[in-house]
C-alpha cells in the first residue's frame, strides 16, 4: 500500500518525479508538493509527460523506455508481467507448485540482522510497528508530510478475519534488537473479471531510512512470498506509487479541500492562476448539514442488507475483493471496540441511506481516516485526511447497461449527493481534505464535487497473475475518463 497518497497542489500538472531514467528514484515519493505556483520542476517535461501518459494508459512502451525497465534486477526474476509482454490470456504466470515445494526455513538474512514475527496482539509490539512506520514510512521528498498511522489503524488494517501472525514480518538488528524493516500480508479473495483467486494483499513494506538501497526490500518480498506460499496461496495484490513491472492499472489521486486555508498554509494546496485566497475559500465552502433523506450511520444490524447491495453493485467492476460477511463487517465497521467509538474518534466511517418510507437500504458510503504528520511546521503538526473507501447504491439498478445514458445519469446524480454528504460528514469530523482515486465510478462526481487532480498516481499490481489491462479512470490526456470510467472496484489502504 500505501505508497504515497499524493499530496496535490490542486493543479493539473502530471507528477514527473518517478519517471526520470534513473530507477534510484523509485524509493522517492511520487510527488513534489511544493508546486503551488503551478510550475513544473526543471526536467524534460514533454518527454516525461508522454511517458507518463503511456504508463498511465497501459500502452506499449518504446524501445528506450524498455531499456530502462530492464534494470529491474529483482523484479525481472519474479513472476510478473514484463512491460513489453504481449498478453494473450489471463491466468497464473508460474507453473503450479505445492507448499511442499517451498523451503521451510526463512531466506538467509545479513548476519547483523534477524527475522522476527511481530505479534500485533501484544500492545508493545503493535506500538513498535506503529512507531517504526511513523518514523520511516512514506513521506514526500521534501520531508514535509508523512503518513501518521495509529496503532488503532493497524488493528483494523492488519488484523482482518483470517489474519496470520507469521505474515507480519519484521527484521531486527541483532545487537540492539531494534526493528529495521517490516512487510505484511493479509488474506483477500479477489475476483479478476470472471475468475476468483485466493490472494494476499501486501502492504506496509518499509526499510529503515538508514538501511535504504541495500537490497533489503527484495529479501523481505521473497520471505513474505515464502510464508504465503506455505499456505498454498500463489497470487498477491499490491499497490505502489512507483512504477514496477507491470501495473494492471494506474489510478490518480484527487483531493477535495475541506479546510483550504490550512492546506494552503502548510503547502499542500496552491493558488490557481487567476484565483485569490478569498475566491478559493468561497469555492470550497460547504455546509454543515447533510442533504440525503434517510442518511444515517451504518449499524451491525445493517450488514446483511448492505452486503447484498454491495455485492450486486460490485458486479460491474473488473477487479474486486470478494468479502465474506465477517470480512465485510470488519472492513466497513471495524472491530467491536471501533464500533463503540464516537464518530469523531473512528478510523472507518460507514453510512447508509435508509428509505424513510420503505426502510429499505438504498445506498452505502464509507471513508477512512488517515492523518499526515506535518513535519517541521510551527503552526500545525497534523493534516487530517479522509479517504473515500467503498460505496454502493441501487441508483442504476434496472436501468440497463452501466454505461447507458439512463444508468449513467441516475448514478451520477446519486453519487454526487451521496459523496457530497460524505464531504459534509468529514468536514464535521474536522478533516482538512477528502481524498479519492479515479477508480470505481468516481470520475462521475469528482469534477462536480470539486476534487482537484493530485500529483500522485497509484499503480495496482498482481503477483503471479497475467491480466489484460484494467481501466483506471483516466484518459490519455490525463482528464477523467467519463466514457470508460474505471474497472477497479477494490480499494487498498
Ligand atoms: C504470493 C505471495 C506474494 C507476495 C509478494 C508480492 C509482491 C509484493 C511487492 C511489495 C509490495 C509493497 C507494497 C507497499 O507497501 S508500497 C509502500 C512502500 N513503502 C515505502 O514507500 C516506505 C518508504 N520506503 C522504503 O521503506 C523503501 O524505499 C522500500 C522498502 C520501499 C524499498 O527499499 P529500498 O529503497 O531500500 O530498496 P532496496 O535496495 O531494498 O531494493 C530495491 C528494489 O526494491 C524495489 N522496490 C522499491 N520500492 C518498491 C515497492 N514499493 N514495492 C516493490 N518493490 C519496490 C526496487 O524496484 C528494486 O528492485 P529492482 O528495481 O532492482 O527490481
Amino acid at each position: 500500500m500505501s505508497k504515497f497518497k499524493a499530496l496535490g497542489n490542486g493543479t493539473r500538472q502530471p507528477d514527473t518525479s518517478n519517471l526520470t531514467p534513473s530507477h534510484h528514484k523509485f524509493n522517492q515519493p511520487q510527488t513534489s508538493i511544493k508546486m503551488s505556483d503551478g510550475k513544473k520542476p526543471e526536467v524534460n517535461a514533454n518527454l516525461i509527460e508522454q511517458l507518463l501518459k503511456k504508463l498511465a494508459m497501459g500502452e506499449e512502451l518504446t524501445e528506450k523506455q524498455r531499456k530502462d525497465m530492464k534494470d529491474y534486477k529483482f523484479w525481472k526474476t519474479q513472476p510478473v508481467a514484463k512491460f513489453d509482454e504481449k498478453i494473450d490470456h489471463e491466468g497464473p504466470i508460474d507453473k503450479p507448485k505445492t507448499p511442499a515445494d517451498i523451503p521451510d526455513t526463512p531466506y538467509p538474512m545479513l548476519k547483523e540482522f534477524e527475522w522476527v514475527t511481530m505479534d500485533l496482539d501484544q500492545d508493545e509490539q503493535l506500538s513498535e510497528v506503529h512507531e517504526f512506520l511513523h518514523a520511516n514510512y512514506v513521506e514526500d521528498k521534501d520531508s514535509t508530510f508523512r503518513f501518521a498511522y495509529s496503532p488503532e489503524f493497524f488493528e483494523w488494517a492488519l488484523k482482518p478475519p483470517g489474519w496470520k501472525k507469521e505474515w507480519h514480518v519484521g527484521v531486527r538488528a541483532k545487537a540492539s534488537k531494534k526493528l529495521v524493516a517490516f512487510i505484511s500480508a493479509i488474506p483477500a479473495k479477489l475476483r479478476v473479471r470472471s475468475k476468483e483467486l485466493q490472494t494476499v494483499e501486501i502492504n506496509f513494506l518499509v526499510v529503515h531510512k538508514q538501511l535504504r538501497n541495500k537490497r533489503l526490500a527484495p529479501v523481505l518480498i521473497k520471505e513474505i512470498t515464502r510464508r504465503v506460499n506455505k499456505h498454498d496461496i500463489w497470487q498477491a495484490l499490491y499497490t505502489a506509487g512507483v512504477v514496477l513491472p507491470s501495473p494492471v492499472t494506474t489510478c490518480r489521486y484527487t483531493h477535495r479541500p475541506l479546510n483550504w486555508p490550512k492546506l494552503y498554509d502548510i503547502g499542500f494546496s496552491g493558488l490557481r492562476p487567476g484565483e485569490t485566497k478569498a475566491s478559493t475559500v468561497a469555492k470550497y465552502t460547504i455546509g454543515s448539514t447533510t442533504k440525503v433523506a434517510g442518511l444515517r450511520p451504518m449499524k451491525l444490524e445493517d450488514v446483511d442488507e448492505v452486503f447484498e447491495l454491495f455485492e450486486k453493485f460490485h458486479e460491474r467492476y473488473d477487479i474486486v475483493q470478494k468479502f465474506t460477511k465477517p470480512e465485510f463487517t470488519h472492513w466497513m465497521l471495524g472491530d467491536a471496540q471501533q464500533q463503540k467509538l464516537d464518530i469523531k474518534d473512528k478510523i472507518i466511517v460507514s453510512y447508509v441511506v435508509e428509505n424513510p418510507e420503505t426502510h429499505k437500504i438504498t445506498d452505502f458510503l464509507s471513508f477512512y481516516i488517515l492523518p499526515f504528520s506535518v513535519l517541521e511546521d510551527s503552526k500545525y503538526d497534523t493534516l487530517n485526511a479522509a479517504y473515500l473507501f467503498y460505496y454502493a447504491t441501487d441508483a442504476d439498478f434496472g436501468k440497463g447497461d452501466r454505461f447507458s445514458e439512463e444508468a449513467t445519469s441516475a448514478l451520477t446524480k446519486r453519487l454526487e449527493s451521496l459523496v457530497g454528504d460524505g464531504l459534509v460528514l468529514a468536514k464535521n469530523m474536522d478533516m482538512d481534505v477528502f481524498n479519492a482515486l479515479t477508480s470505481q465510478d468516481n470520475v462521475l462526481f469528482l469534477d462536480d464535487l470539486k476534487f482537484g487532480l493530485g500529483d500522485g498516481f497509484l499503480n495496482l499490481y498482481l503477483f503471479n497473475y497475467m491480466t489484460f489491462p484494467i481501466k483506471g479512470g483516466l484518459q490519455e490526456n490525463n482528464e477523467f475518463d467519463l466514457v470508460n470510467r474505471s474497472g477497479v472496484g477494490v480499494v487498498m489502504l
